[in-house]
């Protein structure tokens, strides 16, 4: 996977959320922190085109999320902060079963995607429950279980043990750790980015670190806690 940003900066009105930014992403996991309102979803939004650049591109794959943004959305999974958000049937298999159905997969092949991805995750037991009646931790692995499914090449998830007991976030690390797909983790849990081959840190719309946790870490808390 290859992820370029070439002098992209993203601006909402008068707000400055991403200063002119060029970088280039190849590492398998990578970390992103920074102080609440640092640009950080912003950032992680641009790379699946979610949020188009105000200036320069993005490129994911050699494909621009603008110009070839359909595909660049097909091919980039994004498990959103609030992930209840993200879910669209009243049911948790159909939910699952929503993304696979849309690009055709034929109905019994549905179902055994389903059935597996609900298994990979332990939540087998969910399956037949209502969306909307389930717990914060249920909803993230549920949101991740839709997108996973569908195999994209990479995954960005924006805070993703933010509402997870010791026992689901265990379960969310171990299911990142077993991904074959490339994945941007934003988080404040500064644990599940510690063993991430590169962090990204941003502070007020600029990335002012990259480089292995242990120093980007020390870095954050320089600017956070000065
Ligand atoms: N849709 C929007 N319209 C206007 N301003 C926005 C919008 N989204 C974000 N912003 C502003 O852009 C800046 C960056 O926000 P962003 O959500 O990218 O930060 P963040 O680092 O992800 O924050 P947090 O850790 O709180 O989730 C903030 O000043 C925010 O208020």
């Amino acid at each position: 996977m290859e992820i370029r940003f070439v002098d992209c900066g993203i601006r909402y009105g008068e707000t400055v959320a991403l200063q002119p930014l060029d970088l280039d992403l190849a590492e398998r996991r990578i970390g992103v922190i920074g102080l609440n309102g640092s640009g950080k979803t912003t950032f992680a939004r641009a790379i699946n085109g979610l949020v188009k650049p105000s200036q320069g591109r993005v490129t994911v794959n050699g494909r621009d999320t603008v110009a070839d943004g359909a595909e660049v959305l097909g091919r980039v999974g994004f498990i959103f902060q609030n992930p209840q958000n993200q879910l669209i049937l009243p049911i948790v298999a159909d939910d699952i079963a929503l993304g696979l159905k849309s690009r055709g997969v034929g109905k019994a092949d549905v179902a055994a995607r389903v059935e597996a991805i609900l298994a990979r995750f332990g939540i087998e037991h969910l399956a037949r429950r209502r969306v909307h009646a389930l717990s914060g931790g249920e909803t993230q692995l549920v949101a991740m279980a839709s997108v996973l499914v569908t195999e994209p090449d990479i995954l960005i998830l924006d805070e993703p043990t933010n509402q997870l007991d010791l026992r689901n976030r265990k379960r969310v690390v171990d299911t990142l750790a077993g991904l074959d797909e490339a994945a941007i983790v934003v988080s404040h849990d500064l644990s599940l980015i510690e063993s991430f081959e590169r962090v990204l840190l941003f502070h007020e719309g600029r990335l002012i670190a990259d480089g292995i946790p242990g120093d980007v870490v020390k870095a954050y808390e320089a600017v956070a806690l000065s």
